[in-house]
């Protein structure tokens, strides 16, 4: 378990750019060393944020884009092309201005594919694609992604682990169908703790003054079932990126200033 590392920006914006700036230099260093690079993207406002800043950054296309494995940290259980879909709001905000190679882009299922209302089995489906993409190297039945994003909802859920609900109970699988989500649409699809876990690196996205009190809860020793953010760490690192007004409920002693 790594103990998570805090980068408080001024603002949701810079926080956003600095992330991405981030990630491209991750990618970068990934490529070089190991030829290829797999990063695990998240949904929401401050997930899609990084993704539009990345799309806007003049380092953007140091990354080979055919050499990036993408897959996703969870999603909502909706038709192909939903706007709601986490998918289709990162194809608008990157994904769809880049040269991706299409075979190394991994969407989880829709609910009008082939496994229509029995989300278990399309959760169960993208285990198998996670399986077959995790090599002897890896140790393991996921791929070992090199960075892990998470936006931290204002209630700590990360993915689409919600508090005290059963997905983020579970021990022993990859990936599992959530129903009764709090936060539409009720159900999703959705890594669990040890998937994420997995990662060399986990990134924790939290700007915004309402997800002050989740970073605070997440970070102040909760535990992962009330606060599932409390659980989501890397293998060798951990890194919360938040911008001041989330950071405004932490002790001041948790980071240093990161830009004036
Ligand atoms: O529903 C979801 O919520 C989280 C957090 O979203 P945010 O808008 O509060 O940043 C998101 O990370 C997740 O992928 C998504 O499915």
């Amino acid at each position: 378990m790594s103990t998570p590392q805090l980068v408080v920006h001024r603002d949701k914006e810079l926080m956003a750019q600095a992330a991405a700036a981030r990630l491209i230099t991750k990618i970068v260093d990934a490529q070089t060393s190991r030829g290829y690079a797999s990063v695990v993207l998240t949904g929401g406002r401050n997930g899609n944020g990084l993704l539009a800043a990345l799309a806007a950054a003049p380092a953007r296309d140091a990354v080979d884009w055919g050499r990036l494995d993408l897959w996703w940290g969870d999603e909502r259980y909706l038709p192909e092309g939903d706007p709601d879909r986490n998918d289709t709001q990162a194809r608008a905000a990157l994904l769809d201005s880049v040269p991706l190679d299409p075979a190394r882009v991994h969407p989880m299922p829709a609910s009008d594919g082939p496994f229509g209302a029995d989300v278990e089995a399309a959760a169960e489906s993208y285990a198998a694609d996670l399986r077959k993409a995790s090599g002897p190297e890896n140790h393991g039945s996921v791929p070992t992604f090199d960075v892990l994003m998470l936006g931290v909802g204002p209630d700590t859920h990360v993915a689409s682990l919600f508090p005290e609900l059963p997905a983020v109970r579970e021990t022993e699988r990859m990936v599992v169908g959530v129903h009764g989500a709090p936060k539409p649409p009720p159900t999703r699809i959705s890594l669990t703790l040890p998937a994420i876990r997995s990662a060399r690196e986990v990134w924790l996205l939290a700007a915004g003054e309402d997800k002050a009190q989740a970073a605070a809860i997440a970070l102040s020793g909760a535990g992962e079932i009330q606060a599932p953010a409390a659980g989501a760490y890397g293998r060798s690192r951990t890194l919360w990126l938040l911008d001041a007004a989330a950071a405004a409920q932490l002790p001041r002693s948790l980071y240093p200033p990161a830009s004036p």
